[in-house]
């Protein structure tokens, strides 16, 4: 019997979707074996400092590209919105399942409505996404950064040091924690939720036909379709994962539609782009071609000059 190794972090979530998608692939390849090799990355081990202070791309895919590259796995499970826009040569994307829930979703004590969170009180966060964001809708709250796992979070939040936190809804529902704990979902339109996220990505040595087959079973054609108009996005804005960025594609009536969101870290400025096109490169280049016609792009140097 063939038997294929599965790379994952070593993650509750990141074992629980990785396990999942283990669920389908031998649904549709019977003759195949799957075992998983939990894989510790420099973002797993790096806990007590912001992310993006860290420096650095793919802080939580390196190592398991390592582990791709010497033999020791055949495949890995990544979290799509934790994979660089463009991945180092001997690499592929074979395969982008079936998006999750795409949206931000707001936890907090006692499940106060975001609005009704009364002024001073502290969100955590480590995006600076949601933090700029955060920012804008409520100037009268306090944004602290939060970092370790999801359930590392949910008890910091819990043991009072944070009156709420967001977390992406695709981690809670794939942990089967979203019911009880969520306190509201925010609506995409309003909080532009991360480049790819909900969406997980398979990533092989580039050229590995046999991989490519398996993992055909359960590749998403519009998931992999709108992922890729985000991610073409990003690629042109911002290589340093410094920038508060987001997006989202979807499709409307049959059209593909790209929304871009680039926001200063202080949240008081802000460029929102919406367009369609048929082809998803197109379209993210279109995005990116409008954000940098109405000045988004200064923002970015801004950025990449303080650091
Ligand atoms: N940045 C960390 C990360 N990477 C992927 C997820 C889970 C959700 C997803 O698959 O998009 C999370 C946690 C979070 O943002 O709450």
């Amino acid at each position: 019997m063939k038997i294929v190794k599965v790379g994952t972090r070593r993650s509750g979530l990141a074992k629980t979707q990785t396990m999942q998608l283990i669920n389908e692939l031998e649904k549709r390849n019977p003759d195949v074996k799957f075992e998983t090799v939990e894989i510790v990355t420099k973002g797993d081990q790096i806990v007590n400092v912001q992310l993006s202070k860290v420096g650095g791309k793919g802080l939580f895919v390196k190592e398991i590209e390592e582990a791709l590259k010497n033999g020791e796995i055949d495949m890995a499970v990544h979290s799509l919105k934790d994979v660089p826009s463009e991945l180092p040569p001997g690499f592929e994307l074979a395969a982008v399942p079936v998006r999750e829930d795409m949206r931000d979703a707001f936890l907090s004590n006692n499940k106060v409505a975001f609005k009704d969170l009364p002024s001073g009180s502290i969100v955590g966060t480590s995006s600076l996404r949601r933090s700029a964001q955060l920012k804008e809708l409520r100037d009268d709250i306090t944004v602290n950064w939060v970092r370790g796992n999801i359930d590392t979070r949910i008890k910091k939040m819990e043991s009072g040091e944070y009156d709420a936190i967001i977390l992406a809804a695709a981690g809670l529902k794939r942990m089967g924690w979203s019911d009880t704990i969520v306190t509201e979902y925010f609506d995409p339109v309003e909080f532009i939720p991360a480049i790819a996220q909900g969406a997980l990505g398979v990533e092989i040595r580039e050229g590995d036909i046999e991989m490519r087959n398996i993992l055909s079973t359960i590749h998403d054609d519009e998931t992999s379709t709108t992922t890729s108009a985000e991610r073409a996005f990003l690629k042109r804005m911002d290589g340093s994962c410094q920038v508060p960025i987001g997006g989202y594609a979807e499709y409307v009536d049959g059209e593909l539609y790209l929304t871009g969101l680039i926001m200063n870290e202080e949240g008081t400025e802000k460029f929102l782009v919406r367009k369609s096109a048929d082809d998803p490169i197109e379209l993210g280049n279109l995005v990116a071609d409008e954000m940098e016609k109405i000045g988004a792009k200064e923002i970015i140097d801004r950025i990449n000059e303080n650091k």
